[in-house]
């Protein structure tokens, strides 16, 4: 039996798991181009991810002139869906030392799963393209239950851990939507400092930071 305190570790994806704004910026950039406007730069897009792609599309339009009416929406939508499904995993990567991590808490006897508000079928299609679908025994997205039950709320969580079998469970995210979900599935949260948010991750009301994912292992066990 493993002296370790967590039974589930789940986790967010973009920027938490895999660096993918260098994919995401360039879809967004396509549906902004599509009516002309500007595209925005990687640095703005990286604070745009974390509430789905349609989020990061509205934050996008309002930074270049504002919202758009309906129609025009939903063929931005589409147009920035279709970009990113061609272009999925060009450049997106695991972070560094993510992959030992997660062989870390399997072998620790931890069941790991993914909870993104991503669509739930990007989140496979870039997990298996990425070779990290097994890693997972489930794998949530933001439209699994729902869009009204994304992150967030807590649904997915509370659905993937009990998925996983209950017992002692942790969420580890780089957003506040994480943080937010977390807290209200009453998990305790650990953010990545090389994720994607508007303020340090520090300060997003965590339980613990990781700089790295070679100190995941250790700080999951201080939370103890
Ligand atoms: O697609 C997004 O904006 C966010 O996805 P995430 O929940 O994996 O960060
Ligand atoms: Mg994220």
């Amino acid at each position: 039996m493993s002296d370790f305190p967590f039974d589930t570790v789940l986790f967010d994806l973009d920027g938490t798991l895999v660096d993918s704004a260098r994919d995401l910026g360039p879809a967004v950039n396509a549906a902004l181009a599509a009516i002309g406007r500007p595209p925005v730069a990687e640095s703005e897009v990286r604070s745009m991810i974390g509430g789905g792609t349609d989020m990061m599309l509205t934050r996008a339009l309002e930074a270049t002139g504002g919202a758009v009416d309906e129609a025009t929406y939903a063929r931005l939508s589409q147009a920035l869906l279709d970009h990113y499904w061609a272009h999925i995993a060009d450049h997106t990567v695991p972070y560094p030392g993510c992959l030992a991590a997660l062989d870390e808490l399997a072998a620790l006897g931890c069941k790991l799963a993914v909870v993104t508000n991503k669509a739930e079928k990007p989140a496979r299609e870039l997990l298996a393209a990425l070779g990290m679908t097994d890693r997972f025994a489930f794998i949530y997205g933001g439209d699994t239950l729902g869009r009204e039950n994304a992150k967030p709320l807590p649904a997915m969580l509370h659905a993937a851990v009990a998925d996983c079998g209950g017992g002692r469970a942790a969420m580890v995210g780089d957003s506040t939507y994480d943080v937010r979900a977390g807290h209200a599935a009453g998990l305790p949260v650990v953010t990545c400092a090389f994720g994607y948010h508007d303020v340090p991750a520090a300060e997003l009301g965590g339980d613990a930071t990781i700089d790295g994912f070679d100190e995941l292992v250790g700080v999951l066990r201080s939370l103890a």
